[in-house]
């Protein structure tokens, strides 16, 4: 259910975060980045790293990227930044650069799926992205099979215990028991989290776990562009949040 949104900006906006007391939770796609027509396309503005390199600097390193992607393209593209890393929705965690968290065991139900979307991705020229954890069948070519491709991940999932998760474009089909919730309550019982008051940034519906689980500890969850939330704050875009995230910056300095 929506809660009451208090705007980042504009009467009544909601003061900056302190680097000194929060913890930043960010996701990637359409927070950190724009979206593009590919995932290959997604472009880490250097304005944006400095801003996280900053906000690392400003809160001893409490800042995490929470994100579907796979987390060796997660690491790739914020290799300038080297933050900690929760990707696929929180199936592969990264510590510390060079430290990964065991992912999963059993790859047989994603194979299983695997043969079934990628039938259906080649006969329409979609795109699926093969994920460890996660199978992502994207539509944005072809918005008109949205239902389609709803019909046949929620299908696939069901058969193969999977679940079944939708965002911006996309849908996938991924193990269960993983949420960017769940990941951001993993890394706030550890430093240098722990003891911070989480602050969870995102745009997308595979974001509600992550607002809901800050906001169950204290915190903040900020949506970008989606009034339709759980989180307390909402802004209309990601520059705005950046904006937002760059103001507790300076205020700390
Ligand atoms: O949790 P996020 O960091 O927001 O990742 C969610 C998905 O992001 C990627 O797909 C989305 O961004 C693409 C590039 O802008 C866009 O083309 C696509 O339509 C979006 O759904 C990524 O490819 C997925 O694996 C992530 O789950």
């Amino acid at each position: 259910m929506p809660n009451t949104l208090h705007a980042l900006r504009g009467p009544g906006r909601h003061a900056p975060p302190d680097p000194a007391r929060h913890a930043f939770f960010l996701d990637f796609d359409g927070t950190l980045v724009d979206i593009a027509a590919r995932p290959s396309e997604v472009v880490l503005l250097p304005e944006t790293v400095d801003l996280l390199k900053a906000l690392q600097r400003a809160s001893d390193g409490a800042v995490a990227i929470l994100s579907g992607r796979a987390l060796a393209e997660l690491e790739r593209l914020t290799a300038q930044v080297a933050p900690v890393l929760a990707g696929t929705h929180g199936v592969e965690i990264r510590r510390d650069a060079g430290t990964l968290t065991p992912s999963f065991a059993d790859r047989r139900a994603l194979d299983t799926a695997y043969r079934v979307l990628d039938d259906l991705a080649r006969s329409h020229g979609l795109l699926l992205e093969t994920k460890p954890g996660a199978l992502a069948l994207h539509y944005r070519n072809r918005p008109d099979l949205a239902p389609l491709c709803k019909n046949a991940v929620s299908e696939v999932a069901r058969k193969s215990n999977l679940r079944m998760i939708a965002g911006n474009m996309v849908c996938e089909a991924m193990l269960t028991g993983y949420d960017k919730g769940r990941a951001l309550q993993t890394l706030m019982g550890e430093a240098p989290f722990r003891d911070r008051i989480p602050v969870m940034v995102g745009d997308d519906t595979t974001d509600e776990d992550g607002f809901l689980a800050a906001q169950q500890l204290g915190g903040i969850g900020v949506s970008i562009g989606r009034r339709d939330s759980c989180a307390r704050l909402f802004c209309p875009d990601r520059y705005s949040a950046m904006d937002w995230l760059r103001a507790g910056v300076e205020r700390s300095v």
